[in-house]
Parts: structure tokens; sequence; C-alpha cells
């Protein structure tokens, strides 16, 4: 068991069913910190693709790491990322690094490696609370986190939600990446089943702020202050 230092928030879940828009916005009700996992992947990956290496070659990506540095910010209302110094916040959600991101996602040393930065920054100082999202917080990252949830919502919807945000792309293009990405990830990770002691909170039928107040009343209830 983890002695965590604070309240750690664990939320995961498939691509497009609101984990980084509703933690952080959960995060921000409840004067947290949030941490978008996802962000260190696709730094990584948009790193790769800056260095032009061949994503098949697990040493090649692995040997970025070092580089990768914590460039991770997890204040709510100011989320940067950088990566040397350089500002890739938007960058790292361009369509061409959710192409190759799985193929970083799947290297059991990134993973390793990532955790462990993971699991320092959910006990590092600073608020009484944070919240953290991605695939898997809630088994691997942080099982024993007091709160510990699986956001999610039916495909369609979630292949909607996303196409409302990337409207420079066809509805088949978004589909397919949705689709393709949660095969790939699920290989690697089971964000699909909720593990023992996991609430399954299914946004399908909830507007955005419905599922931000029921993932606050998680927290409150779990964790009350
Ligand atoms: N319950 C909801 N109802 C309507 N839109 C939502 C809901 N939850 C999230 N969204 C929207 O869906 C889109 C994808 O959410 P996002 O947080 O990026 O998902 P994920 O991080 O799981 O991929 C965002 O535009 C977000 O505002
Ligand atoms: N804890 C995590 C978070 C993300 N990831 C990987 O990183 C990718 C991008 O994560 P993300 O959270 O930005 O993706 P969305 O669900 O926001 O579309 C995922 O598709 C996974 O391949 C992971 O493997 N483990």
């Amino acid at each position: 068991m983890t002695r965590w230092s604070r309240v750690v928030v664990a939320v995961d879940g498939p691509a497009g069913s609101g984990k980084s828009s509703v933690s952080r916005a959960a995060a921000r009700a409840l004067g947290y910190e949030f941490l978008d996992t996802g962000a260190a992947y696709r730094a990584l990956a948009w790193l790769g693709l800056d260095r032009g290496i061949d994503f098949d070659d697990e040493d090649a990506i692995v040997s970025l790491l070092d580089e990768l540095g914590d460039g991770i910010s997890t204040d709510p209302d100011d989320l940067r990322v950088t990566i040397g110094g350089t500002d890739v916040t938007e960058d790292i959600r361009q369509p061409r690094v959710s192409k190759v991101v799985s193929a970083v996602a799947r290297v059991p040393e990134v993973r390793t490696r990532l955790n462990e930065g993971f699991r320092s920054r959910l006990n590092a100082p600073g608020r009484p609370g944070i919240v953290a999202e991605g695939r898997d917080i809630t088994t691997v990252v942080a099982p024993d986190a007091p709160v510990r949830v699986l956001l999610t919502a039916d495909e369609g919807v979630r292949i909607q939600r996303r196409r409302a945000e990337l409207t420079d792309q066809s509805a088949a293009d978004v589909a397919r990446s949705v689709t393709d990405r949660d095969r790939k990830d699920s290989k690697v990770v089971d964000f699909m089943t909720a593990a023992e002691g996991v609430t399954t909170l299914d946004s399908t039928d909830l507007s955005f702020d419905e599922t931000v107040d029921a993932m606050v009343a998680l927290v409150r209830s779990a964790a009350p202050s």
C-alpha cells in the first residue's frame, strides 16, 4: 500500500470519454491539481516525430525518455507541456501525434519509467489533492488511490464528441482514429472494464456539467475535506 501524501483521484477511460476535460474541471472545483498522463505519452511521441525515429525501434523510443524531462504542469488553470523549453501544449494534440502515440505507449520500459514519474508527481507537495487521468491510473499507477473512477461513454457518443473538436477531419477519419487507438491501447491496458473497487461513471446520457458534478460528488463522499 502506498501512503499518499494527499488525496489522489484516479480516472481512466477510452478516448473521447471526457477524462481530460471532466477531470480538469473536477480538479478546479475541488481546488486540486490535475495530471494528464496522456500528455507525457504524447510528448514522447512528438519528440520521436521531431527526431525522425523508427517507431518500431523500442530502444530508439526509450533513448528519448531522458530528453523528455518533466514539463507537464498540474495547474488546471494553466496546463502547459514543454520539452527542453519548447512549448508543445497544442502540437501534441495533432492527429499526426495521435497516430503514433500507441506505438510509444506499448513499450514496457516507457510505461515503467513514466509511471515512476507519475507516482512522484502524485505524492509531490502542493494542493490538498490531485486528479490523475489516463488508461492505467486506477490499476497500475495508483491502484490504492482513495477514489478510482472508470469514465466511459458509448463509442458512438465518444466519436461524436471527438468530431466536435476535430472539425478539420472527416467523420470517417475521426471514427477510425478513435476506434484504432482504443483497439491498440486495449492490448496494453484494460481500460474498458472497471477493476475491483473502481466506480464506473458512464457519461453517455450525462451533460458535461452533470459528469463533473458526479465526479466531484464521488470525491467528496470518499474523501470528505
Ligand atoms: N458528458 C459530456 N457531454 C458532452 N461533452 C462532453 C462530455 N464529457 C466530455 N465532453 C467533451 O468531449 C470532448 C472530449 O473530451 P476529452 O476530455 O478530451 O476526452 P478524453 O480525454 O477522454 O479523450 C471534449 O470536447 C469535452 O468537452
Ligand atoms: N496512462 C496513460 C495515458 C495515455 N496513454 C497513451 O497515450 C495516448 C494518449 O492519451 P490521451 O489521454 O491524451 O488520449 P485521449 O484519451 O485524451 O484521446 C493513449 O491513446 C494511450 O496510447 C497510456 O498508454 N497510458
